[in-house]
């Protein structure tokens, strides 16, 4: 299907103004919404007497009603995207970017397979400097933007393409987020892809409930969590297993990052972030969930993302590499195509 073509560098998102979240979860109705709420598609949303007092009362009153009508435009782009993979974690820094850029660099290592990023990380994108892509522009054309490329079946978009400057701050709020990410979904010619990875920023926030509101309907084939091995990360990540678990995403598992510290001269193994109250393999049996690998501390994987290149490729016997390509091969086995 043939999309018109959009105005580059200044999306201009305007819909979507009440909380994606209401449309994700069964109910049409927030959950601090008040006793006679009239739900968030309703003609009279906003406008109800029960409404008076509501704190999404302004919101409701210009949302569009009724179903979405992008949603079937983005069912139809995303149709030639066979697998979508969220990455998320719970706090920021845990190497999150780091982790879906090596994903993606392992994934993409097959020729045959192609694989794209789609980077949601609004306000701190870091995935073009991860993939070599700091100078890279989006083009437009009659069928949508193309992505830039870091390998010929790497394809990667991300709101930093966006930005004159990497040092330009993203101060937008929630509605604007949203119309970005819809505008990524239904705008981006993917072409045919064998795995799309959506880098997400840290936390549960608009860009998570945007993107799973568009996203779920051509159907998410599951959530990736990263996490350290400290109790602060990992007591963050439970919010994430509670979001994913609340908005129906399967948890195709944990990765521990930062795991060990690998000394690069003789590749002796020591703990830099102790896993104090028993790192995510405790926390994965509580609660079920698999921990897909670990992935060491290892300084030549900052290196490696600040140079854009392939950690895998210039490491390939490092057991980081070792770590990514089974991870790799664990999602493929849990999606069923290994
Ligand atoms: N396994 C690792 N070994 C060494 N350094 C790492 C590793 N993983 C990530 N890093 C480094 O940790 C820092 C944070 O990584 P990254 O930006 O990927 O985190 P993030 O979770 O995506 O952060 P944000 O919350 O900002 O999105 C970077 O400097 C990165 O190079």
């Amino acid at each position: 299907m043939l999309l018109a073509q959009r105005p580059i560098p200044i999306p201009s998102p305007t819909s979507f103004p009440f909380s994606p979240l209401s449309t994700v979860l069964p109910s049409t109705v927030p959950e601090n919404a008040p006793e006679h709420c009239p739900g968030v598609e309703s003609s009279d949303a906003g406008k109800a007497d029960a409404c008076e007092g509501c704190p999404n009362q302004a919101v409701c009153a210009e949302g569009p009603k009724g179903p979405d009508p992008d949603i079937p435009l983005i069912r139809e782009r995303i149709k030639s995207v066979k697998r979508k993979v969220l990455v998320l974690s719970g706090k920021g820094g845990v190497g999150k970017s780091t982790f879906t850029a090596g994903l993606s660099w392992a994934l993409a290592a097959d020729e045959e397979c192609q694989t794209g990023i789609m980077d949601v990380d609004i306000c701190g994108p870091s995935i073009p400097l991860l993939m070599g892509l700091s100078n890279s522009t989006i083009h437009t054309s009659s069928s949508g933007w193309s992505p830039a490329y870091a390998l010929d079946n790497l394809a990667v978009m991300s709101i930093g393409f966006l930005l004159p400057s990497s040092s330009d701050a993203v101060i937008w709020r929630g509605p604007k987020k949203n119309g970005l990410i819809k505008q990524f979904l239904k705008d981006v010619e993917w072409g045919d892809l064998d795995y799309l990875i959506v880098d997400t920023p840290p936390g549960t926030s608009d860009e998570h409930l945007s993107i799973v509101q568009y996203l779920k309907e051509a159907g998410i084939d599951g959530a990736i969590l990263v996490t350290t091995p400290q109790e602060v990360a990992l007591q963050d990540v439970r919010k994430e297993i509670d979001f994913c678990r609340k908005v129906g995403i399967p948890i195709l598992g944990l990765v521990e990052n930062m795991s060990g510290f690998v000394c690069p001269k003789c590749n002796g193994e020591s703990e830099i972030f102790a896993p104090t109250t028993g790192g995510a393999e405790a926390m994965g049996e509580e609660l079920g969930i698999e921990v897909l690998g670990k992935v060491p501390l290892d300084p030549r994987i900052g290196m490696t993302g600040d140079r854009g290149v392939s950690f895998l490729e210039e490491y390939p016997d490092s057991p980081a590499t070792t770590a990514y390509l089974d991870i790799v091969q664990r999602v493929r086995e849990l999606l069923g195509d290994a």
